[in-house]
């Protein structure tokens, strides 16, 4: 790898003009203005899909071409082959599938020909699609093509086993308006207009950088280094639409990159932001990424060590070897045109006081770097963060975001049977925590939060998912605040219980305790006489009688609700939060 990396690097098109983008022509899928106004009015007739954040970033990009040459969503022969061949069907190079999923219900009412409008969260309708094709993708099938596994700890296989919806819609788009961003608009650009500045500013031979993490002085030399092996200016150019759980979020970042910038010579480097929803996929992801950056005019593509990765399996191994994603993109390298310049990570050798890739490291070297996991627990500590990691602008940044000793905020997400003891253990556990702690403490109890936030909802499989996300929603937004959310649902169905992970997880952790009464135990204690009446059939959907409890399967802690007094059963879970650092008591 790093041999190649330091072979001489030439483009494949002419000198001077810009790359031409994947499939020839850069697509631009919105209508001129007035019969854009035109499709708006009759949209409201339409039936309505209103977007996830997902779905939202994928439309953005088709509809700005970043996406070319693809015109929509995928139909089936396309998704197949995306799937199985990395090709669309006319055997383009395209290794990601750009799907539109919709319920059975939805489905139903929809036939080839039919048009939907999409929608944003607040209703304003963006484009509509023509749809072709109605199908019902294997996602397990899916998963283990693009992903190469179906462990659930992979976020894009989390995401299709867990959260995708069964049918497929595929078909052409018409772009009514682009998505709104209020935030560093200046900074976001289409293709077109990229393209369109680079031609302006005389700059032809241009390599991308993607990241979703803050940049410091390894980044700084990465970049230059591969700008100046190549004879290239710099296009930084971050994903900021939704990177992985737990990432520092994109405001944050986007300030560190403006910070960086200066470090930069003059007339090199250009900021941009890509509102890429990823799909964590290493290898297959590294080829999209560079497709992509083709189509904003990128000559040449970073690809760095484990780009796009997942992290580690739930063995703790990790998902993707560290340069698999290098060694894929150059067995395409001939058809992508984009030019891959594939780069070792850079390391501080103390002794010089200067960064080198690690592959030129000396066997008396003295190699410093620090993790992401170290770099938390510094901001964390306050403890100091030296200044050959990174900038003091860059740290300021990061240490206003995470101030030291703030506590993180969590949600407690207690699962189990009617009268397995989920209250009651949450309760006991409130009494230990306030006695220790002045931290805020916010309890969001099953038959409590179903007399307001979840008034009138009922035991369906849809109400109960309803309230279980209403739930995971109000504990996201008190884990983002600091705070610590105890919730005590019975949330039968994994799917919803995922759902309110990933709300919470966005901001803080989420710690699942299966309260694991064995229904016997909860059906004799019958505190409220339910399960009587359940038995005589004067209760439907009853959960344990006549309706499903999915076990969870790898909860982050399991109790025997009948194993030992609620105190105690507690004090087991102030133990596991002290362990996971997130009580200092
Ligand atoms: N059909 C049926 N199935 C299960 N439970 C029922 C039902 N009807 C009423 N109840 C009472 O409602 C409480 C469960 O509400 P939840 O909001 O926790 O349920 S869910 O998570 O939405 O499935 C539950 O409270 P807990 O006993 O505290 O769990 C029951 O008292
Ligand atoms: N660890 C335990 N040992 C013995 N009884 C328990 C224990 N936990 C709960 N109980 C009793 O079981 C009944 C149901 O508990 P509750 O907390 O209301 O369950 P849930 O909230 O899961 O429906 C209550 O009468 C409670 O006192």
């Amino acid at each position: 790898m790093s041999q190649s990396a330091l072979a001489p690097i030439q483009p494949a098109f002419e000198e001077d003009a810009l790359i031409p983008p994947h499939g020839g022509t850069l697509k631009d899928l919105y209508l001129p203005q007035a019969d854009a106004d035109a499709l708006k009015q009759r949209s409201a007739s339409l039936p309505a899909l209103d977007l996830n954040t997902r779905q939202l970033c994928d439309l953005e990009l088709l509809l700005n071409g970043a996406f070319s040459p693809l015109e929509g969503f995928l139909g089936e022969a396309d998704y197949r082959r995306v799937v199985d061949e990395l090709r669309l069907a006319d055997g383009t190079l395209w290794p990601i599938p750009i799907t539109l999923d919709v319920s059975e219900e939805f489905a139903a009412s929809l036939s080839a020909g039919s048009e939907i409008a999409l929608r944003d969260i607040q209703g304003v309708p963006l484009a509509v699609l023509e749809v072709q094709d109605i199908y019902r993708p294997d996602l397990v099938h899916e998963a283990q093509q693009v992903f190469g596994t179906v462990d659930r700890a992979h976020p894009g296989v989390a995401e299709l086993l867990e959260r995708t919806r069964p049918v497929y819609l595929g078909g052409r788009l018409r772009g009514i308006q682009s998505p709104v961003h209020y935030d560093f608009a200046e900074l976001r650009d289409t293709p077109r207009h990229l393209r369109e500045w680079f031609a302006a500013n005389g700059w032809s031979r241009i390599v991308a950088f993607q990241t979703r993490n803050p940049m410091h002085r390894a980044h700084r030399e990465l970049t230059l280094r591969a700008a100046q092996k190549v004879g290239a200016k710099l296009l930084i150019q971050p994903s900021v639409g939704r990177t992985k759980p737990g990432d520092v979020d994109h405001y944050t970042r986007v300030r560190c990159y403006r910070a960086l910038l200066p470090q930069y010579p003059a007339d090199s480097a250009k900021l941009s932001l890509l509102p890429l929803a990823m799909r964590m996929g290493g290898p297959r992801e590294a080829i999209w990424h560079a497709i992509i950056r083709k189509n904003y005019g990128a000559s040449h593509f970073i690809v760095g060590r484990d780009h796009a990765g997942p992290g580690n399996d739930s063995s703790g191994k990790p998902f993707y070897g560290p340069f698999e994603a290098q060694q894929l993109l150059e067995r395409y390298q001939a058809e992508l045109g984009i030019q891959v310049v594939p780069f070792p990570a850079m390391v501080y050798a103390a002794n010089r006081d200067t960064y080198v890739p690690a592959t030129e490291v000396a066997a008396d070297d003295d190699v410093r770097d620090i993790s992401g996991t170290q770099l938390r627990r510094h901001l964390h500590e306050g403890s100091e963060i030296p200044s050959w990691f990174s900038f003091p602008e860059v740290v300021r940044i990061l240490r206003e975001r995470h101030p030291a000793q703030a506590p993180r905020g969590f949600a407690l997400f207690f699962t189990g049977l009617s009268g397995a003891g989920k209250s009651t253990i949450a309760q006991a556990l409130v009494a230990q925590l306030l006695e220790h702690t002045s931290r805020a403490v916010t309890v969001l109890d099953g038959d409590e939060v179903r007399k307001h936030l979840s008034r009138g909802l009922g035991f369906s499989r849809e109400d109960r998912a309803a309230n279980v996300t209403r739930i995971g929603y109000v504990a996201s937004e008190i884990v983002r605040h600091g705070g610590i959310a105890v919730c005590a649902p019975i949330a039968p169905y994994a799917d919803a219980r995922a759902d309110a992970r990933s709300l919470v997880e966005a901001h803080g952790d989420f710690i699942e305790i299966h309260v694991a009464t064995a229904l016997e135990v909860c059906e004799a204690r019958d505190r409220k006489g339910l399960y009587a009446q359940a038995r005589a059939g004067k209760i439907a959907h009853f959960t344990g009688i006549s309706d499903p409890y999915e076990v969870p399967e790898q909860p982050e802690l399991r109790v025997d609700g009948d194993g030992a007094v609620p105190a105690v059963l507690a004090g087991h879970i102030l133990d596991l939060l002290r362990k996971r650092g997130l009580l200092a008591v």
